[in-house]
Formats: C-alpha cells, sequence, structure tokens
C-alpha cells in the first residue's frame, strides 16, 4: 500500500527567460515580459512529495520534519532571494523555466531521498501557471 506525503515550501526569486543565440526581436516574440533584461521577479509555490510503503514502526512514509530541514538547505538556500540566471550555477546556461526549475530542484533533492520512494516536484510560478517533474 503506497501513501503520498506532501510538504509546502516558497521562495522569491529573479529571473530573465532568453536566448543569447536568439536576436531581440525573437526572445521578445518567444518570451514575452519574461524576456525583460532588467529581470523580473516570482513569487514561487512549491509542494514536495514523497510516495512509498508506511513505516510499520513509525507510521511515516517519510519524517516530514526531514523533509522541510531538506527543502529548506537544498532549495530555499539555493534559490530564496536569488537571480536565477547570475546566481544559481545550473542556470548559467539554462533558461530558467518553470519546467527547468522544476527539474533542478528534483535533482537537488534526489539524492536524499531513499531510493524505495517516489519524489515529485510541484512548481508554482504563478498562481495559475505551474508544472510537474516526477523524474
Ligand atoms: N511553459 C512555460 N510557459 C511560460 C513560462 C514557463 O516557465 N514555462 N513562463 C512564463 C512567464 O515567466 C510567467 O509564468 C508569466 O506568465 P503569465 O502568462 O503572465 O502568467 P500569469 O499567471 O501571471 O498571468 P495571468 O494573466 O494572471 O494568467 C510564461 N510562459
Ligand atoms: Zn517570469
Amino acid at each position: 500500500m503506497k501513501v503520498k506525503v506532501s510538504r509546502k515550501a516558497n521562495f522569491n526569486a529573479a529571473h530573465r527567460l532568453h536566448r543569447p543565440d536568439w536576436d531581440e526581436q525573437k526572445n521578445q516574440a518567444i518570451f514575452g515580459k519574461c524576456n525583460n533584461p532588467r529581470y523580473h521577479g516570482h513569487n514561487y509555490d512549491l509542494i514536495v512529495s514523497i510516495t512509498g510503503e508506511i513505516d510499520q514502526e513509525t507510521g511515516f512514509v517519510m519524517d516530514l520534519k526531514v523533509l522541510k530541514d531538506l527543502i529548506k538547505e537544498h532549495v530555499e538556500e539555493a534559490l530564496d532571494h536569488k537571480n536565477l540566471n547570475a546566481d544559481v550555477p545550473e542556470f548559467k546556461e539554462l533558461n530558467p523555466t518553470a519546467e527547468n526549475i522544476a527539474v533542478v530542484i528534483w535533482n537537488k533533492l534526489r539524492p536524499y531521498i531513499d531510493q524505495a520512494n517516489e519524489l515529485e516536484v510541484v512548481l508554482y510560478e504563478t498562481p495559475r501557471n505551474f508544472v510537474t517533474y516526477s523524474g
């Protein structure tokens, strides 16, 4: 019997969607206001979920206090109040779209999650735009 447990988190970050190999007109046409050369911010909401068997001794799939601390150490400290393009090595040459940010977060957390459990990351870039990555 598998059960999914989840932890919500939040971080604020600035970004710019841009490809240096495209001219200004194409960047503007594809990325619109997220191509602003002065960057802009989003208030990202994150839901991290772990799916697995319930441990018969603890009753936990995973201790949510441990998950909270992992998100704080590996996601919030890396991304919160950062300029994603300029401050976060993973985005030096990777566009910080919601999709790519979700994959980066998943990769940061996966090494710390029990191999027997599944990891899912849901990232809200705006209240109505969100992406899901499960590996
Ligand atoms: N597939 C993707 N599409 C878009 C992304 C993305 O990361 N992946 N990002 C953006 C913008 O960065 C950002 O999400 C703003 O988009 P917008 O359409 O303005 O969304 P809002 O929810 O703020 O707008 P509403 O009008 O309130 O719906 C765009 N596309
Ligand atoms: Zn944006």
